[in-house]
């Protein structure tokens, strides 16, 4: 048996980017990383652009100007001004190319056919460059960078539909349990509705992982094989929950075993999630969680979540980690490491009751876990403790 921190370090050294390219439509690439420079095709802004609404002027040693047009923004006529001219112009209009400035509509009094400015106005004042953020050609965004909302609407700003990014890992969700069965269905004497699967892809999903295919197999050994083989062959990350214990019936050790998956670890110091395995094989990293919801859940946001980040080649491998003052008394029994489910509030944290990996009610409730090493044996009300604070 392992401990944590050994385990973590196993986790951050044997996962590493997913370097694989996949090309997507621009408005779907939100959280993407860019696989390559994106190449501006046109300049921005495309013309001359007006940044208010007021009065485009060729600039002469004089307040008063001629006024002899008008440009709106969409507009596409170009009105020529001589020294002393100036046409009524609008914010996101182009700009005459013999205009020389614009001033705002509020330091301008119109008398009809002739304007007259308070001030001077100054060469090319409220006048958007052509290309003034980025010329034809030049590098719009480089490899790497995170394509945020503004990302997003920046390349869409320069008329670009599809971008290639770095392709994020297919995942495969494997349940296993005679027991199981599925919400909806009537619940007949025995079993259990399967729970684990929608908790995980849930948790998959709101860390931005969408291409996620789910497998079901009973407690039988040639079907576990042949399930765990498909689920290995067709994705990048394998994550079972169940049957990964020493019970008669658990058969993913066994079945990983003969599929040759490379053992990395198997079993960690830890409450919950001490049967906890991670192991390779060819590029597929596969995590076998235990069936417990909570310990499985536990284990993800401990050690599949750095696995998920390094594939992803983001920051930070692990989750936020912050020290509390405890508000409530913990009794630890055992001499395992454990993590407790809690709500963490501005600097203080509350451990709840039904710590027992069965029970989710108590997971559902926290947005924290408590971290209480080995040498802890109680947490007692105003103790400062470690916190890792969940994504939720
Ligand atoms: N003799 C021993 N027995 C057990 C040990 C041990 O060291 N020696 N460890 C216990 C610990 S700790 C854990 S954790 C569990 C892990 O067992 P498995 O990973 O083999 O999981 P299962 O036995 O298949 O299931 C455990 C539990 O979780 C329920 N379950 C499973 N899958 C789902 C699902 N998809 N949705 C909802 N609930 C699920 C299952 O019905 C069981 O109640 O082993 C202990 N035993
Ligand atoms: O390791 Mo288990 O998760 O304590 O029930």
């Amino acid at each position: 048996m392992i401990s944590i921190s050994e385990a973590i370090s196993i986790v951050k050294h044997s996962s590493k980017p997913l370097l694989k390219e996949t090309i997507k439509r621009v408005e779907k690439a939100g959280g993407y990383i860019l696989f390559k420079d994106v190449i501006s095709p046109i300049n921005m802004p495309p013309f001359r652009q007006s940044a208010m609404d007021g009065y485009a002027l060729n600039l002469h040693d004089n307040l008063t100007y001629t006024l002899i047009g008008e440009v709106k923004a969409g507009d596409g006529h170009q009105p020529t001004l001589k020294k002393g001219e100036a046409v009524r112009i609008f914010t996101g209009a182009a700009v005459p190319d013999s205009a020389n400035a614009v001033m705002m509509q509020e330091k301008v009094s119109n008398t009809g056919n002739s304007i007259t400015l308070e001030i001077q106005a100054n060469t090319q004042q409220n006048i958007r460059p052509l290309g003034e953020q980025v010329k034809t050609g030049d590098i719009a965004l480089k490899k790497g960078s995170k394509l945020t909302p503004a990302a997003i609407g920046y390349l869409i700003s320069l008329g670009i539909t599809e971008v290639s990014v770095f392709k994020k890992p297919n995942i495969a969700l494997v349940t296993t349990g005679n027991e199981l069965i599925e919400a909806g269905q009537e619940l007949t004497f025995g079993k259990i509705y399967e729970s684990n699967s929608k908790m995980l892809l849930s948790a998959l999903y709101s860390l931005k992982f969408y291409d996620v295919t789910l497998y079901k197999v009973e407690d039988n050994y040639t079907k576990t094989v042949e399930t765990l083989q498909t689920a290995i062959n067709d994705n990048d990350l394998v994550l079972i929950t169940g049957g990964i214990s020493v019970g008669d019936y658990d058969f993913v050790g066994k079945a990983l075993n003969e599929l040759k998956v490379q053992e990395l670890f198997y079993k960690v110091k830890q409450k919950p999630g001490k049967p906890l395995f991670y192991g390779k094989k060819n590029d597929t990293q596969i995590f076998a969680l235990p069936g417990n919801p909570a310990a499985a859940l536990s284990c993800f946001y401990v050690y599949v979540f750095i696995a998920l980040q390094k594939l992803m080649n983001r920051d930070p491998e692990e989750l936020p980690r912050v020290t509390a003052k405890s508000v409530s008394s913990f009794k630890k029994k055992g001499d395992r490491p454990q993590f407790l489910k809690a709500i963490y509030n501005n600097g203080t944290v509350e451990i709840l009751e039904g710590q027992n990996s069965s029970m989710l009610q108590t997971f559902a409730l926290s947005n924290a876990l408590v971290y209480a090493p080995e040498t802890f044996t109680d947490i007692i009300e105003g103790d400062t403790i470690e916190v890792i604070l969940l994504p939720v």
